[in-house]
């Protein structure tokens, strides 16, 4: 039997990558449903190719839109539109297997879902455990779900760890996941009030959409990627470690009570975790280039206690400040982000700006515990608005 696939997110960078790994496997993946926030033309080029069932557009104009070219096109494709109608393909009866692209908060409610109905849930989305939490895996264990990681990093955490989730706590002394630096590593650190979106989403070794680009670039991406590996590997945050490695080649490690550290390498193309996750247990092939050892010029690490970083990145201690506050401020943090990088993508605020609004927003929200999806939108939402008055505060 084919494992039958809803792509959320299908247009985006992860998307795309996953329906580059689908295409070279059609006797094992078939794609039921599509889903894609705004961008019309993407999807429509997407169908065609792929002929799901269902394709989702967040919006109702985006659907109406997409709806009439598909008619004219012949396809049979039905294009459903809003966050319920992410919900019900995430959850159809007839798909096995979710891919979780959507960028941000946005993507929640349709995690929850894929979770709540047992499927395999590839989780790109790591905005949606920062803010589910709790909560998130509360759905995967009642669900019956299967949860697979494909950041890079923790898709190298959880192949290097060992089967039985149950011998973690004992054989583990730590995980340190790689952080690249992003483009701004060397930089003096007060020469990044000046910089530009362009510059802040010039990776130096991936190709991503903006947002996550962005939170590389403040490596904001590292501390949602701590507060991701808390929840879905259970470690205490003090063994969570993050050590710059420039080159991206060793994605993550983890080290074993009697030192030994266990890590997985590869080139900087996202098709490899993909392709891992797609197939789990099984392994194929991804497309990406092996690496050339031979070739490898140098692969380097500095301590974040160094060439000042700290300094340099001020945003990656608010993990573990959040992972140690009420539960909720993750939540909190991640919403207090997202309007901060859009803003800055938006150039309506400066890059060194987005740590400031993240830590005013952190001060003027307290969260109550959350006990429900609702409650977390509501957070969220409080979260933004908060984050929104925090922009309004900054000096001109
Ligand atoms: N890119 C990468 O290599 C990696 C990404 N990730 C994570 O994966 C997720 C996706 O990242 P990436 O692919 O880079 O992001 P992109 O911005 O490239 O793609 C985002 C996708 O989500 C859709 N989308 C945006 N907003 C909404 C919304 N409100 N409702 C529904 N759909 C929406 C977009 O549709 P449209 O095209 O119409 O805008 C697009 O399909 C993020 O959480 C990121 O942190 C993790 C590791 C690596
Ligand atoms: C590909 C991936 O998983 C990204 O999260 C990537 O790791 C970003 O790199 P840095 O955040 O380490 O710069
Ligand atoms: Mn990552």
């Amino acid at each position: 039997m084919k494992q039958r696939l809803a792509v959320l997110g299908s247009t985006g960078s992860i998307g795309a990558n996953t329906l580059d790994v689908v295409a070279r496997h059609p006797e094992r993946f078939e794609v039921f449903a599509l889903s894609a926030g705004s961008r019309v033309e993407p999807m429509l080029q997407q169908c065609l190719r792929f002929r799901p069932a269902f394709a989702v557009m967040a919006g109702e104009e985006a659907g109406r839109a997409l709806a009439a070219r598909l008619e004219s096109s012949g396809l049979p494709t039905r294009v459903l539109w809003g966050a319920a109608a992410l919900d019900t393909v995430a959850a159809h009866e007839s798909v096995d297997t979710v891919m979780a692209a959507i960028v941000g908060a946005a993507g929640l409610s349709s995690c929850i879902a894929a979770a709540r109905a047992g499927k395999k849930l590839l989780l790109a989305n790591k905005e949606a455990l920062v803010v589910g939490g709790e909560l998130f895996l509360q759905a995967v264990r009642q669900g019956g779900a299967r949860l697979l990681p494909i950041d890079s990093e923790h898709s190298a955490i959880f192949q290097s760890l060992p089967e039985d989730p149950s011998t973690w706590e004992a054989r583990v002394e730590k995980i340190i996941l790689t952080a690249s630096g992003g483009p701004f590593r060397t930089r003096a650190p007060e020469s990044l009030r000046a910089v530009t979106p362009e510059q802040a989403c010039a990776h130096p070794n991936w190709v991503m959409g903006r947002k996550i680009s962005v939170d590389s670039a403040t490596m904001m991406n590292k501390a949602l990627e701590v507060i991701e590996a808390r929840y879905l590997f259970g470690l205490a945050p003090q063994r969570l470690q993050v050590v710059i490695h420039p080159q991206s080649v060793i994605h993550s490690m983890v080290q074993y009570r009697d030192t030994s550290v266990v890590a997985q390498l590869g080139t900087p193309d996202m098709r490899v975790p993909i392709a891992y996750g797609l197939a789990w247990p099984e392994r194929v092939e991804s497309g990406a280039q092996a690496l050339d050892f031979g070739a490898l010029a140098d692969m380097s690490f500095e301590s974040l206690d160094s060439r000042g970083h700290r300094e340099r990145f001020p945003g990656l201690q608010l993990a573990w400040d959040a992972l140690a506050a009420a539960p909720g401020t993750t939540a909190v943090l991640n919403a207090a982000n997202e309007v901060a990088v859009a803003a800055f993508l938006e150039r309506r605020i400066r890059f060194d700006q987005i740590h400031s609004v993240n830590l005013a927003t952190l001060t003027a929200v307290l969260p109550t515990k959350p006990h429900s999806l609702q409650d977390l939108l509501e957070l969220d939402a409080r979260a933004r608005r908060a984050a929104e008055q925090a922009i309004g505060r900054l000096p001109a």
